[in-house]
């Protein structure tokens, strides 16, 4: 599929196709008499691991096939290029290899040092949400896919990248099997050394440990929480989302405690859609059917020239802050009948406008958001969009904007206007074989994404005050490729569609 973001990582392997035909063709070629025995078979051992991707290219869909594809591509060619440049006094040789690294580091899909470091960081992200085992990731099995042992090596780059991430209790694990292996005969201490010494200063930061895996923590009321430090609501809703994050990962579709299945009607009798409710106070339901594949197609070629890295959400801890959003964005307004007969089923379904105006809109343009790890460091922000799908992210956070969440947040004169977020309505544009559910930490709900279905909430209560137990996320794309379109529903031009009541209990 062209316009999955896991297809620009599939690029690569035809990218890397080309160069290794750059050194055939030398090496064929009167100008290549000066090439070593070493460098050739460098080259053939090259080739043979970029058939076996090029053949099967559908295995970088997994993060551990991702990584080691961007290792290579990083840490291998360069090292290529480099000791081959030193070895030589062929200047042919010098030439030809001088030429090819700039050929290759100009091309804007090749991946440099923050991608690999960030593939790493999708590893270790996903490891510690999910629970997975080391152990078996170094053994090159990731979930159920098999490859060959990861080397010390990548190893090493996976405990770097735990360790920049500050998730001690996953660096020790892997401190431990980088140990094991260095008993082994010809194993090596000194990069272990440093990687400990590097642990022991995050012990000394205060950072806790292993916090995040209790599966048996229970919420505290929503009254005895309000007394509690923002600080610690904040990681008991971290806690929470990432418990049903585990939860869902395999669930059914929906899941929830008000599950229930009805025909849902709108003014047009024939017209019914099937629904389901997730949640039922506060409601959320979720659509099926309701958005066709050529109308997705239209929506994601639309969105695909657009499409630029998510800003980042408040930050609250500095090694946190790429885990609150890995994603991009891109807004799409109703220019097209297809995008007008979308948003008019929304309309029909809901009973609530989506009608765009200049000033005092009924609705946004949808918010097409694909996740991919660009953006991973907020080192990408500027440079080239590159989207390689490797554990997108949303944290825990509300839609309604009515309490400004930044000073100078953008949203404030829209807020003027056009009132509140009162609703959501998110489109699913893909299914995500693992991860990803759309989690409600507070309501102890959840929908996995399935293409075609949508999910509907109100974030306001009828009072117009914000509904806390809304807080949603989107969990870690563990294998996949996920988009969604949201389709936030301004308050004021639909006051009389879903009138305000004084109670503020409701
Ligand atoms: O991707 C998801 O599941 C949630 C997305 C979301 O909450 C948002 O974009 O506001
Ligand atoms: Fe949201």
């Amino acid at each position: 599929e062209i316009f999955s973001s896991v297809s620009k990582m599939k690029i690569l392997p035809r990218l890397e196709r080309k160069l290794l035909k750059k050194f055939e063709d030398f090496f064929k070629s009167e100008d290549g008499g000066g090439a070593s025995e070493e460098l050739k078979g460098r080259i053939r051992q090259l080739q043979k691991s970029n058939s076996r991707i090029l053949m099967n290219t559908s295995l970088l869909e997994s993060p551990l096939h991702a990584f080691r594809l961007v290792k290579r591509l990083v840490k291998t060619w360069s090292s290529v290029f480099k000791s081959s440049a030193m070895k030589t006094t062929d200047l042919k040789l010098s030439a030809f290899l001088n030429s090819t690294e700039k050929w290759i580091l100009n091309q804007d899909l090749w991946p440099s040092e923050i991608d690999m470091s960030g593939a790493a960081m999708a590893i270790v992200r996903l490891h510690n949400l999910y629970n997975l085992d080391y152990s078996t990731l170094s053994k090159g099995n990731f979930l159920n896919m098999t490859s060959q042992p990861m080397t010390s090596l990548e190893l090493a780059y996976v405990t770097e990248a735990a360790l920049n991430l500050g998730f001690i209790c996953d660096a020790k694990e892997l401190i431990s099997a980088l140990k094991a292996r260095a008993k082994r005969p010809g194993g090596r201490t000194t990069r272990i050394a440093r990687l400990q010494r590097q642990l022991s200063h995050l012990a000394i930061d205060g950072m806790t440990e292993c916090d995040d895996r209790n599966n048996s923590y229970v919420m505290p009321t929503l009254t005895s929480l309000a007394s509690k430090s923002y600080e610690a609501r904040r990681q008991a809703v971290r806690t929470l989302y990432h418990q049903m994050c585990r939860k869902t990962m395999q669930a059914s579709i929906v899941y929830g405690s008000g599950r229930e299945c009805y025909q849902h009607s709108t003014f047009i009798p024939y017209l019914k859609f099937k629904a389901e409710v997730v949640n039922s106070d506060p409601l959320i339901t979720v659509f099926h059917d309701v958005i066709s594949d050529d109308e997705i197609r239209e929506m994601k070629q639309l969105s695909f020239g657009k499409l630029s890295p998510s800003t980042l959400a408040v930050a609250q801890v500095a090694h946190e802050q790429q885990l609150i959003r890995v994603s991009q964005n891109a807004w799409l307004f109703d220019l097209t009948p297809t995008m007008k007969r979308v948003s008019q089923r929304v309309e029909l379904i809901t009973g609530l406008s989506t009608r765009m105006l200049d000033e005092d809109t009924h609705a946004e343009p949808y918010q097409v958001v694909s996740y991919g790890m660009s953006g991973v460091n907020g080192l990408h922000e500027d440079s080239v969009v590159l989207n390689y799908g490797l554990g997108g992210v949303y944290g825990p956070h509300e839609d309604s904007v009515r309490i400004p969440r930044q000073s100078g947040n953008e949203n404030t004169p829209l807020l003027l206007h056009s009132g509140d977020r009162t609703a959501t309505w998110m489109y699913y544009l893909s299914d995500v074989p693992l991860g990803g559910a759309t989690v409600f930490p507070l309501l102890g709900a959840g929908i996995r994404p399935q293409k075609g279905t949508a999910a509907f909430w109100y974030n306001l209560r009828r009072s117009g005050e914000g509904e806390v137990r809304m807080v949603h996320a989107g969990c870690p794309v563990l294998y996949g490729d996920k988009w969604v379109a949201n389709k936030w529903i301004r308050e004021i031009g639909n006051i009389f569609r879903r009138p305000c009541l004084l109670d503020p209990n409701l």
